[in-house]
């Protein structure tokens, strides 16, 4: 479903004598099969966030090939945009000054979504996410709970086949971060959602997500299941404490 084959990104920073060359993402390789539900890490500035923009085409790669859902993103990004669904969870997708319900008709528009396919989407995730309360509340008056959940089901009233979330539970309180990681688990379960996962929340990793990918330095550093990660340390360590370890080291010794 998901195809990356030594993928580079730079960015040139600067200018003229302060010129330099940032590496924001290099030689990165890695394959995601359909159905999976995969955990992508690494600390700040590691590169995730470029990698994301690449995967959905908001950024051409500098060198390497990507394929989602058989699409080259940067290329053919309007067709992707019909197969892939996309939760940045520090912005949101909705428009700001219209209710909830309103921005979904807006994007049922966009995406050309049958109208009875989207009124079953919509029921469906309104019922999951429990959205009845606020669907007529512009998006600006919304909590911040309220509103994830209202951009995690505009992206997916298309039923996309894969589903791309950068920090989708940054700032929830606890009751809100369950709701969403049980409504996750449920949607790669019962929907066979791909779903590829940053966060820098690690219990969204442990609940969530059997593989897990580490980048740091734009490299990818670790490949492999939570509980190889686990046993790359001898002892029992807290889930926190191998990744500070190996944000720390930048290396994994199995
Ligand atoms: N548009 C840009 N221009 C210049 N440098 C950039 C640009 N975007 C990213 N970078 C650099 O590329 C590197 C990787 O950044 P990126 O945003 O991908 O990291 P990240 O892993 O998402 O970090 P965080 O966890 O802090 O969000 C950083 O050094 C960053 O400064």
């Amino acid at each position: 479903m998901i195809e990356v084959d030594r993928v580079g990104r730079s960015f040139t920073v600067g200018r003229r004598r302060t010129r330099t060359t940032v590496h924001a993402v290099q030689d990165l390789s890695f394959t995601v099969e359909a159905g999976e539900f995969v955990g992508y890490l690494g600390p700040n500035g590691a590169g995730k966030s470029t990698t994301i923009k690449m995967l959905t085409g908001i950024l051409a790669p500098t060198s390497g090939r990507i394929q989602v859902a058989g699409l080259d993103p940067a290329r053919r990004r309007t067709a992707l945009a019909r197969k892939i669904g996309v939760v940045f969870g520090q912005r949101t997708t909705l428009w700001w000054d219209l209710p909830l319900k309103d921005s979904f008709e807006l994007i049922r528009h966009l995406y050309k979504v049958d109208r009875v396919d989207f009124r079953r989407r919509l029921d469906e995730l309104t019922g999951l996410l429990d959205l009845a309360g606020f669907m007529n509340t512009p998006v600006r008056q919304l909590s911040l709970g309220q509103r994830m959940r209202g951009d995690v089901t505009a992206a997916l009233l298309h039923s996309p086949a894969v589903l791309v979330l950068d920090e989708p539970t940054i700032g929830l309180d606890v009751v809100s971060k369950a709701a969403m990681r049980e409504f996750l688990r449920r949607l790669n379960a019962d929907h066979g959602t791909t779903v590829l996962l940053t966060t820098h929340d690690l219990g969204d990793i442990e609940k969530l997500c059997r593989r897990v990918m580490l980048i740091d330095h734009g490299r990818l550093t670790f490949d492999g299941t939570l509980d190889d990660l686990r046993a790359t340390v001898p002892e029992e360590t807290s889930i926190e404490d191998v990744v500070a370890r190996l944000y720390t080291d930048g290396s994994v010794s199995p």
